[in-house]
């Protein structure tokens, strides 16, 4: 894979992250999201974990761009989303959502080409084949090529979809590109839930952020730098793995005793008690 990052040559003092500031989401009457703050860092796999409900697709749509919230702002490199222009936002950042419908019988390859849309001016039609290769393999749906996007099973989709949002990041810059993925193992049999995710990984390696709603504790705890952990549409704790993913806390808030073993490489490994 290769990836140009001449943004890692800009000063220290830049605001290369994606944030959330006091954000608040109602929808209508409902409370959805409550002074919640959050930074992200570039080079980093952050998860959002948390109760059914606890606000955090919500909270990922906020941080795309995708929802505006009633108080609050969400911004890139210190700028407010909503005032980054639309093709611009879409080159820096792309979201795979749960369910993505597509009415046509696209094929898997003309799928992950859409990715590819925020680019047209700027990229070649070469460039855009060569990097929707790249982005199939990398999803681990290469295999997949000339398959009709209806006809794929539901975790076949996922990875395709997975392939899409690769595309339009894949040549990010002159700054850190950021893949949001909200329950990206949704679907998925175990081999690819640990394929897509340790692709995930790879990407934070090579400076990309990535932020993805995840829950299975314990592929936060095998894949994630940071753990944010929402509930109720609160903010509860926010850092490192380790300080996050602690069982008593997590007990608590999921209102089911859990207990926290180590596996071989000394990772937290969640179970119920
Ligand atoms: N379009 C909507 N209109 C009204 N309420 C909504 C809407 N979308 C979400 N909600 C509500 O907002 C709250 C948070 O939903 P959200 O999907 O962000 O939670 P979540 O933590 O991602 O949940 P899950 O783990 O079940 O996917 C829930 O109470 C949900 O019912």
């Amino acid at each position: 894979m290769s990836l140009a990052m001449d943004w890692r040559a800009l000063s220290d003092g830049e605001e290369r992250w994606l944030e959330a500031r006091d954000v608040h989401l109602h929808y209508g009457e409902r409370r959805v999201l409550q002074a919640v703050n959050l930074r992200a860092q570039p080079g980093r796999v952050l998860a959002l974990i948390g109760p059914n409900g606890a606000g955090k697709s919500s909270l990922l749509g906020v941080l795309a761009g995708a929802l505006q919230p009633s108080v609050g702002t969400a911004t890139l490199d210190g700028v407010a989303l909503e005032r980054w222009p639309a093709t611009e936002l879409a080159r820096r950042r792309a979201m795979l959502s749960q369910r993505v419908q597509l009415g046509f019988g696209f094929r898997a390859e003309e799928v992950a080409m859409l990715g590819r849309s925020p680019h047209g001016a700027t990229s070649s039609r070469s460039a855009d084949g060569r990097i929707v290769e790249e982005a199939l393999k990398a999803a681990g749906a290469w295999s997949l090529f000339g398959r009709n996007y209806l006809e794929l099973s539901g975790g076949e989709q996922q990875r395709v979809q997975l392939a899409r949002v690769l595309a339009q990041i894949w040549d990010c810059r002159d700054a850190p590109g950021w893949l949001l993925l909200d329950e990206p193992e949704a679907g998925l049999d175990i081999a690819h839930q640990h394929e897509l995710l340790a692709q995930a990984r790879q990407l934070a390696g090579q400076g990309f952020g990535v932020i993805a709603v995840l829950h299975d504790l314990n592929l936060a705890a095998r894949y994630a730098d940071d753990v944010a952990l929402l509930a109720q549409g609160r903010l509860v704790r926010h850092g490192g793995r380790e300080q996050v993913l602690d069982a008593p806390m997590l007990s608590k808030i999921y209102g089911l005793p859990l207990a926290c073993v180590r596996d071989g490489d000394g990772r937290p490994l969640i179970h119920a008690a």
